[in-house]
């Protein structure tokens, strides 16, 4: 992907670090970014998903919706698409908001001191603690599978410049959801992923049950699927179908097959179905979130047991990410390889499903490869 003018550039890194609503995204297989700002003002704010029943913008929906946290949706007063049109806006916008002054690209002084981080093993044990808390449950048959996250923090360099780790990762993930958003509420995320909640238009929609995690073997992808894969993704198909059955018809189904994410591969089972109009797609998805893709089952015990459990607070991994228009296209994802950005740091998310024989090692260094997503581009 190319780069927009340093002024631009430079511009939309000072919108992350002062409160500008904007989200900048690029769906898969496409090289086109696309831009989504606010005018002014905060986004709306929306304490449950059905809220979101004909409404258009973009949307950045925490894993748990509350009145204190709520979804975030960005008002689309601007939307264009490619540099060239982003740029034409921004100038725009720039001429409107004579008051703006851009901030320097350099993260302030006072914010780079370095973070006192956990080590790896301090990590892994907290991990493993919490494992042993999950596994319990599931071995006596109170859940079919839990979904275990954590997070980590990674210190930023001085001169970090969220936009260019968007391109980065717009580089090196063609086939994944790239974007990078923020409003003052919900901070700035970047994230990279794989999986769609719904998309479509119209009548036509899509989404899908993905789950089941391997690594690639340098450009070749393992096929081979172990039983525990299979059935962690058979869960999350299940659920699927039923959900979607409910509101949809002429469902038809492709896979499970296996599909690349960076360098990771996924079981993945796509479901098409119809739509008759558009007007309660806030309900679909209050329906369809949070999936055992990223939550448990059964679902509403397995939701509170995360809450109560997990030493972290997911914010908005796990959430909702993306374009939502009853109008036109919707392309909505789970926020997932993704990272929230604060001064000098960066948070990283990631988890996987655990079933009764998971074992705490290998779900430990599956979390690991999946942060990689993120890592990686911080690293070039
Ligand atoms: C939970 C995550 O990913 C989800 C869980 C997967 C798994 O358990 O194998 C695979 C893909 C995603 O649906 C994540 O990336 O953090």
């Amino acid at each position: 992907m190319k780069t927009p003018e340093t002024t631009y550039h430079h511009l939309i890194d000072s919108f992350t670090r002062q409160g500008v609503c904007f989200a900048l995204y690029r769906l898969p297989w496409t090289d086109e970014p696309i831009l989504v700002m606010q005018e002014e003002g905060e986004p709306t704010f929306l304490s449950n998903l059905e809220a979101l029943n004909q409404k258009k913008g973009f949307l950045l929906a925490p894993f748990q919706l509350t009145e204190a946290r709520p979804a975030a949706l960005i008002q689309p007063d601007i939307v264009a698409h490619d540099w060239e049109n982003i740029e034409q806006a921004l100038q725009k916008w720039s001429n409107r908001h004579k008051e703006y002054t851009v901030e320097s690209s350099a993260l302030p002084p006072e914010n780079t001191a370095s973070v006192t981080q956990p080590s790896e093993k301090e990590e892994k044990e907290r991990y493993t603690e919490t494992f042993s808390r999950f596994i319990l449950p599931l071995k006596e048959k109170q859940f079919r599978k839990l979904v275990l996250s954590r997070s980590t923090t990674h210190a930023l360099p001085p001169q970090f410049s969220p936009l260019a780790t968007f391109i980065q990762a717009c580089n090196s993930y063609p086939r994944m959801m790239i974007s990078l958003c923020h409003t003052p509420s919900t901070g700035t995320w970047i994230g990279s992923t794989p999986e769609i909640i719904l998309s479509g238009h119209e009548k036509e929609w899509h989404t899908v049950a993905l789950a089941g995690t391997m690594p690639m073997q340098g450009e070749t992808m393992p096929t081979e699927w172990s039983k525990k894969n299979q059935e962690e993704q058979a869960f999350v198909g299940e659920y699927i179908r039923k959900t979607v059955k409910k509101f949809g018809t002429k469902l038809t189904e492709k896979g499970p097959y296996t599909a690349r994410a960076g360098q990771l591969v996924h079981l993945k089972t796509d479901f098409h179905f119809c739509l008759k109009d558009t007007d309660h797609l806030g309900h679909i998805l209050q329906e369809l979130h949070p999936t055992p893709a990223v939550c448990g089952l059964p679902k509403e015990e397995a939701y509170r047991f995360i809450l109560q459990t997990e030493p972290h607070d997911r914010l908005f991994y796990s959430g909702i990410i993306g374009w939502i228009d009853p109008e036109g296209d919707t392309t909505l994802y789970v926020n997932l390889r993704c990272m929230h950005l604060e001064g000098n740091t960066a948070t990283l998310y990631a988890g996987g499903g655990i079933l009764p024989d998971s074992t705490a090692d290998s779900e430990w260094e599956e979390t690991q490869q999946k942060m990689n997503t993120m890592r990686n581009i911080l690293s070039t």
